[in-house]
């Protein structure tokens, strides 16, 4: 039978690409919250494995076909396949099907362990996510392929041998990504940085009150990530100028190899990878949206929900910008004296003017950006089968999270937990476990991520911050955060530690 080969975009085309690949949702279609047992047990499990599907008619394109032939071998764990379709086809390492799987998730879904190591070795992205925001490490962690897990958690060998068990994969949360190098040491090479600053290759980030210039997608119900617009040094010189304008050096691009494109040159010839720079102003917004050529620009104006819509590089980078800036906009004055400061460090430290001043002496702190230290946790019944979760009056309707406190002078992080969970729910915790942080750049927050589990459980909520808590059953949890229509609540977003948190306790249970 010859094959026809229709355009990208005939109607052809988009029945095929409807129809080839399922969804595959081990969340949705069929957790269990169970572990498999006995060896029976196993035997079903392999049995239930995930395959691709076959195809529901041959209109497909040669690109469209090699990507459905690479999952497929993948899923069924054959690695002879996978290494062939590599070798002619580099760039289908990354490629997904219809809900966002990677190559590298079948096979983790699978427990396919040598096709996972030989996808690892071939570079493949073990960060990126599925659409239900799982990556190929939650999948293989909660169908209990724990070799599997264990190679997708490794950072190397060595790391694992000096703290076994470190689980990177778990650790990264939205607005965590290092995506620049800070190169701390050049914040005070005045001579670099004046290069830097005119370099051709430099990216400068316009903020308009703490708002970072984006491009949306056109029809925003699809759900796409904004894009931070970057610019050139000629495109804003005449900001630089401004004495109100704010000048932040963030750090430099981080880079495996040099390009080959337009790289920077030191005087010794060495490639230096581009820099990047915050700029904050008090320019009228209108007017700086101008200097954009993309479509649709704008200064999003509610960072709580519009920063979320970024892609995980770009939301480490606003995360340090954003505090940074946000410092900088309340802090104009010196908090010791009133006197005025000066910016010093790139945009990283402000010094008072009066030389008498106390913050010259001794620990200048009061001259650096300030983090707000917060605890956030995720309260778990004595009985491991329910989570304590409560809501604002603020919170959108129908939506619990986990409680959070601010920690405060002379306060460990467990004590901090104690006294937030007690003041809020009048709950009484014990032990207490640190899982993850998040840098929250609403304005300096750090977020730090802990399980705690309950030594009492009636609840008295404290009406001044908390409108109700409840404690939730494990399986209504599961549902409202991967299966039902019609969730009896919501959990917050997929970028929020509290969703990774109650995330984590799901994930944990179900391999118990
Ligand atoms: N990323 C995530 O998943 C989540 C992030 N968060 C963030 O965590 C933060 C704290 O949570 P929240 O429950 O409000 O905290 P708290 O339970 O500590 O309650 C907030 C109260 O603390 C006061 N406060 C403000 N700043 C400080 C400070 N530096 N030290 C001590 N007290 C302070 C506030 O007073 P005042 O009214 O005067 O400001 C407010 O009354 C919030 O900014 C929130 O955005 C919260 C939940 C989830
Ligand atoms: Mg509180
Ligand atoms: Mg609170
Ligand atoms: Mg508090
Ligand atoms: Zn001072």
């Amino acid at each position: 039978m010859s094959r026809q080969r229709p355009e990208v975009g005939s109607e052809q085309f988009k029945c095929d690409s409807s129809q080839v690949l399922h969804q595959f949702r081990p969340f949705n279609n069929d957790v269990t919250g169970n572990r498999p047992r006995d060896a029976a047990d196993l035997h079903t499990r392999r049995d239930r494995s995930v395959k691709t599907p076959q195809r529901a008619c041959f209109h497909v394109s040669a690109q469209e076909e090699a990507v459905e032939k690479f999952l497929d071998a993948a899923s069924r764990g054959d690695l002879t396949q996978v290494s062939t379709l590599l070798t002619h086809g580099p760039s289908l390492i990354n490629q997904t099907g219809n809900n966002g799987w990677t190559a590298l998730m079948l096979a983790a879904r699978n427990g396919h362990f040598h096709v996972v190591e030989a996808l690892l070795s071939n570079g493949c992205d073990k960060f990126s996510v599925n659409g239900s925001a799982q990556t190929a490490y939650d999948i293989a962690k909660f169908w209990g392929h724990k070799h599997v897990s264990n190679l997708l958690s490794r950072t190397d060998d060595g790391c694992q041998r000096v703290l076994p068990g470190c689980d990177l994969g778990q650790q990264e949360n939205y607005f965590g990504r290092e995506t620049l190098d800070r190169l701390s040491a050049k914040r005070t090479d005045k001579a670099w940085l004046e290069a830097k600053q005119s370099d051709a290759d430099t990216v400068y980030l316009i903020f308009s009150k703490l708002s970072p210039m984006v491009t949306s997608p056109q029809d925003d119900s699809t759900g796409g990530e904004n894009k931070l617009c970057r610019f050139r040094f000629e495109a804003v010189q005449d900001l630089l100028q401004k004495p109100a304008t704010v000048l932040v050096f963030l750090g430099v691009e981080r880079r495996k190899k040099p390009s080959s494109s337009s790289p920077s040159q030191t005087k010794e010839g060495v490639q230096e990878p581009p820099a990047w720079f915050a700029v904050g102003t008090d320019e009228d917004a209108a007017e700086l949206l101008k200097r954009c050529r993309e479509k649709n620009c704008s200064f999003p104006k509610a960072p709580n929900r519009d920063l979320l819509k970024l892609s995980e590089e770009e939301a480490g980078v606003v995360a340090q910008a954003r505090s940074v800036l946000a410092w900088h906009s309340r802090y104009s004055f010196c908090p010791t004296c009133g006197s005025s400061t000066k910016l010093e460090e790139a945009g990283h430290k402000r010094s008072c003017l009066n030389s008498a001043c106390r913050s010259l002496q001794g620990v200048h702190n009061t001259c650096y950006p300030r983090i707000d230290p917060v605890v956030i946790m995720l309260v778990i019944h004595p009985d491991g089968n329910q989570c304590l979760l409560g809501r604002k009056k603020i919170f959108p309707a129908g939506l619990f999270s986990c409680l959070a406190g601010f920690v405060e002078p002379g306060e460990t992080m467990e004590a901090a937990v104690r006294r937030e969970v007690e003041e809020e729910s009048g709950v009484k915790v014990g032990p207490v476990q640190y899982v993850s942080c998040q840098p929250w750049p609403m304005p300096s927050n750090l977020m730090i991520g802990c399980l705690a589990v309950a030594m009492s459980t009636d609840i008295t909520v404290d009406q001044n911050e908390i409108e109700e808590a409840r404690w939730f059953p494990r399986q209504q949890v599961i549902d409202s955060m991967f299966r039902a229509a019609s969730p009896a609540f919501t959990v917050p977003p997929r970028q929020t530690i509290a969703h990774q948190l109650i995330r984590h306790w799901v994930g944990m249970n179900s391999n118990l």
